[in-house]
């Protein structure tokens, strides 16, 4: 009788259900519960689930992970005892699922055998690798001048239509050969841009290494809160069992502004920009999940490409500089080179990569080196020499050479380079092979100088691919090889041919 005694608990229940008391744009305010934790997932006889967020000795803040309009007042609330939660692993991989990881693509339901909680610490010091592997892109100008190893996080920024969604997408679709998984997370976009990356996707055969998490603009700011971590948990469990993934947050304005309403609504105090005191929190504490995990600890790694929409091509605005500080490098748009027509429009004086310079491929280094610095010298050069002013011999030999290696920086979307095709075209513009082709030719003869390359030095550019290193003796074969290709586009066969346009 006793051991029956020493075994039965007292079974005090404490308060599991509660009421609202009032909702309304994605808050509800509850009353009755006595032990509910921080952050804990409760449930609405409606149907709907929500977080509790403000807890009050008497009356609780809930963030609506769905339609509030659906709630009634005086309507029974339950606590789950757990916190949210997404499903995570391979089943997910190719789908296009909700801030929830509820499928919304129409492909039936997710057999996900594992899930995991959405907020999950980052992981320690101790267990991170340096970022040293490359992350290709497929972009030069970011390739070249701004590249982005495994694990690093970097800052995508620019004013609204600068093409900072399509960096994003053309990042992931370059992913075909090097085996790193790819999520992309849509945080309050309109239907119809999210539709259109998930046709990209799909045209680009990259779906089926991707998974998109989408929270809309129409849907509920709890939901777009809670969106990139979501995102964030299933990819760090793919990175715990060893595999590269490339998380696209697009974007993390929307997503401030998205908590930014939660918190006016549950009547916390606005600091800045009306933004909640903790706004550099929610996203440092987003970010600091991206790493790359040494082998003992699994291996695998998560880089992101956050993306924020400046106003004004203001940097200087409070989210902008929170996650300028928060992020490895950005890579900064310029609504000025979009409107000049030099896609993509990046200013890479104003962009940089703080870590992944070590990761980039050593033929690349070789080749790029300076591209930034001489670069910028050239964008401010030619500044200048607008003025009209008299232009010396070498003044003007520097600014013949800048232009050329803008133009071949240009490029389209959708349009992905090998190491070694971005090399071979980079090693040509910088050694001076274009300098006697007009500027409006360059993209052909760049093509042109690419071919040659790939088709008389085969070995060459494979051991470029492969990571070897760029010997004197390979350079010579190469700019030998290419020069003679170009010969066709400099003006004085042209005139001969009598096609010149010099
Ligand atoms: N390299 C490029 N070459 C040609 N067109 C481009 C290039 N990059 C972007 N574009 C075009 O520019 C437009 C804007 O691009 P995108 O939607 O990526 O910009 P965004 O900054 O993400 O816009 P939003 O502010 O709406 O989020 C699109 O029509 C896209 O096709």
């Amino acid at each position: 009788m006793e051991e029956v005694l020493a075994d039965t608990r007292p079974a005090l229940k404490i308060a599991e259900v509660a009421r609202v008391l009032n909702v309304g744009n994605g808050i509800a305010e509850l009353a009755g519960f006595t032990d509910l934790r921080a952050d804990e997932l409760v449930t609405f006889t409606s149907g709907e689930m929500g977080i509790a967020s403000n807890l009050g000795e008497e009356r609780t803040g809930v963030i609506v992970l769905g339609d509030a309009s659906r709630i009634r007042p005086g309507e029974k609330v339950r606590r789950t005892g757990r916190v949210v939660d997404v499903p995570v692993g391979e089943a997910m991989v190719g789908r296009v699922v909700d801030a929830l990881g509820r499928p919304i693509d129409e492909r039936g339901p997710i057999r996900a055998d594992q899930r995991m909680p959405i907020e999950r610490p980052a992981a320690p010091i101790i267990h991170r690798a340096p970022v040293d592997q490359p992350l290709p892109t497929g972009i030069k100008a970011i390739d070249a001048a701004i590249p982005i190893g495994r694990g690093q996080r970097e800052l995508i920024l620019g004013d609204r239509q600068t093409g900072k969604t399509a960096i994003g997408v053309d990042a992931i679709l370059n992913q075909r050969d090097t085996g790193v998984l790819s999520i992309y997370c849509a945080i309050g976009q309109r239907a119809s841009a999210v539709a259109r990356v998930v046709q990209s996707l799909m045209d680009g055969g990259a779906l089926d290494r991707s998974i998109v998490v989408v929270a809309g603009g129409e849907d509920a700011p709890g939901l777009q809160f809670i969106a990139p971590y979501a995102a964030t948990t299933m990819a760090e469990a793919f990175m715990a069992a060893g595999r590269d993934v490339l998380i696209v947050y697009d974007d993390l304005t929307r997503h401030a502004r998205a908590y930014r309403e939660l918190s006016l609504l549950l009547r916390r105090p606005p600091g800045r920009e009306a933004y909640p005191g903790d706004i550099f929190y929610i996203h440092s504490r987003l970010l600091e999940r991206s790493t790359r995990l040494k082998d003992e600890y699994g291996g695998g790694s998560l880089t992101a490409l956050p993306v924020i929409e400046t106003q004004a091509q203001n940097i200087s605005a409070y989210i902008p500089t929170n996650l300028i500080s928060i992020t490895d490098g950005q890579v900064y748009l310029s609504p000025e080179l979009f409107e000049k027509g030099h896609l993509p429009a990046i200013d890479i004086g104003a962009s940089v990569s703080r870590v992944g310079g070590k990761a980039q491929l050593p033929a690349y280094r070789a080749v790029a080196g300076d591209l930034r610095l001489s670069y910028s010298q050239f964008e401010e050069l030619e500044s200048f020499a607008r003025f009209g002013t008299q232009l010396d011999e070498d003044t003007r030999a520097r600014l013949t050479r800048g232009r050329r290696v803008r133009a071949v920086l240009m490029q389209a979307e959708r349009e992905h380079l090998g190491v070694a095709e971005q090399i071979a075209g980079l090693l040509a513009a910088t050694e001076g092979l274009f300098d006697e082709i007009p500027v409006d030719r360059i993209r052909q003869a760049e093509q042109a100088a690419r071919k040659a390359a790939q088709r008389h030095c085969p070995e060459i550019c494979a051991r470029i691919e492969r990571g070897g290193d760029l010997e004197e003796a390979d350079r010579e074969a190469l700019v030998t090889e290419m020069d003679t290709a170009l010969v066709a586009f400099r003006p004085a066969r042209q005139d001969e041919d009598g096609d010149g346009d010099a």
